[in-house]
């Protein structure tokens, strides 16, 4: 067993779980821990409980070679990471509870010279809240620990490659914290490690999301425009950007996934009158998905009109993005179920090839909804959908673009 530092990686979930193979990779041991049992008894068995390529055998080398172990409860280490979840509450306002419950579980933990690292995604200020309370319970201590912050950046799908390859910020509550946090993420990160202070890498975190939250929203306007204006805005985007200082990004049926749609509130809610174009730009995401649905509803009724009975549709895709099974804050969800709302089900096929069942969609597969359907909604460009055979008498309503991006 190695000498190296003993590691305490608290949630392991999509970013915690990864980044602790990792690091028992290179032979440090790590303590995992996360509140649910049942994660817990899936990582001592060398198994996983979420999808994500190579992580399998991460983890069960890992676990074989006894670096990694689990349980509900920290244990003294020299390095504690948190990876917990922060989602928003009501009003769009963070969620930090899981990162104080977290914090408040190592307390009685820490001793003089340990490292103490957030990387959940926080509000500006997460990191010198969780030094105030550390130093409130344990004043002892104020000025012996190094605490910082260094935001996650992964892409999921492909983490593994990633975790060890992106570049990444670091910010400590003073500059020996920046260093300590550095000594430690050198060891198993290649890609760059930038210094700067807790705050400029929470922003930045923040920032990075909020980025691409508010290229979409304007690849997204771009597309509304372009329906008014009768013009194929594929086509118009691909051409716009062969200028050489042009990238505008794809319009959608709205942003999802846990990150994207989420960070951005995070910057709105503690400075509303200063972030109009990152609060507006969630704005128009959020429409983009309402507009969706009332496209599908208004096609279902001019239907009805022309044709003298009730269509059938195809809503394809529910996750919330390209090729993966992950529903959370999915655009194309909410459409499906506004659509539905009051719809009788009988009309609908729900698609979703990366999912075998859904507890709410009873879902089909893709080929018989395309042959049976009236209308056809693409609502999430999955590689299924490509190149398929349309027959001309069906209305089509590409939300995605992925007969154009084909
Ligand atoms: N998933 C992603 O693609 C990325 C996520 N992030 C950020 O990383 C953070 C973690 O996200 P994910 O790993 O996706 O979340 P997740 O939901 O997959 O995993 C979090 C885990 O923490 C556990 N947990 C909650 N409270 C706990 C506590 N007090 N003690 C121990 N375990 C606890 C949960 O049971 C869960 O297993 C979030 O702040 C997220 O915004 C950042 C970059 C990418
Ligand atoms: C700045 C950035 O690229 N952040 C990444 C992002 O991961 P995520 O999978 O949420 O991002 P994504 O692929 O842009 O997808 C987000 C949403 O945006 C939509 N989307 C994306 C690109 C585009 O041109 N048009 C579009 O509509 C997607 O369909 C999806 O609904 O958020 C992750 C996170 O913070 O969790 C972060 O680690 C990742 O690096």
């Amino acid at each position: 067993m190695s000498d190296k530092p003993r590691v305490v990686m608290i949630g392991l979930g999509y970013i915690g779980l990864p980044t602790a193979a990792l690091i028992a990779k290179s032979k440090t041991q790590v303590h995992g821990v996360d509140i649910n049992q049942t994660v817990v008894d899936t990582i001592n068995r060398g198994e996983i409980h979420i999808v994500e390529p190579e992580l399998d055998e991460a983890v069960s080398e890992a676990v074989k070679e006894g670096y990694l172990k689990a349980s509900t409860k920290p244990v003294e280490a020299n390095t504690y990471l948190i990876v917990v979840p922060t989602p928003f509450k009501d009003k769009n306002e963070p969620d930090i509870s899981f990162v104080e419950a977290a914090t408040r579980g190592i307390i009685p933990l820490l001793k003089e010279g340990d490292l103490y690292i957030i990387e959940s995604t926080s509000p500006i200020g997460t990191t010198e809240k969780m030094m105030g309370l550390i130093y409130e319970t344990r004043p002892e201590l104020k000025g012996k620990l190094f605490i910082a912050y260094c935001p996650e950046r992964v892409l999921p799908g492909n983490v593994m490659y990633e975790l060890v390859h992106n570049d990444r910020v670091i910010g400590g509550i003073d500059d020996n914290s920046t260093e300590k946090a550095i000594a430690f993420y050198e060891e198993f990160i290649e890609g760059d490690l930038h210094k700067t202070n807790a705050r400029t890498a929470e922003m930045c975190k923040l920032v990075e999301n909020s980025s691409r939250d508010v290229q979409i929203a304007f690849a997204n306007e771009l597309s509304l425009i372009c329906d008014k204006a009768h013009i194929n805005v594929w086509e118009l985007i691909e051409l716009a950007n062969k200028h050489p200082r042009v990238n505008i990004l794809q319009p959608g049926c709205g942003v999802g996934g846990h990150c994207i749609a989420v960070d951005p509130y995070f910057i709105v809610a503690d400075y509303p009158m200063e972030s109009k174009i990152i609060g507006t730009a969630r704005e128009i995401n959020n429409y983009k998905s309402f507009w969706c649905a009332e496209k599908v509803k208004t096609a279902k009724l001019q239907f009805e009109i022309k044709h003298g009975r009730k269509p059938k549709i195809a809503l394809m895709g529910l996750a919330f993005k390209p090729n993966i099974d992950d529903l959370r804050e999915s655009p194309a969800k909410y459409i499906a179920q506004k659509v539905l709302q009051n719809a009788n089900d009988e009309e609908y096929y729900i698609v979703e090839p990366n999912i075998e069942n859904h507890k709410v969609f009873k879902l089909t597969y893709y080929q018989e909804a395309i042959d049976n359907a009236d209308i056809i909604a693409f609502l999430v460009a999955h590689d299924q959908f490509k190149n398929l055979e349309l027959s001309r008498e069906k209305v089509v309503l590409d939300f995605c673009g992925v007969l154009n991006l084909s």
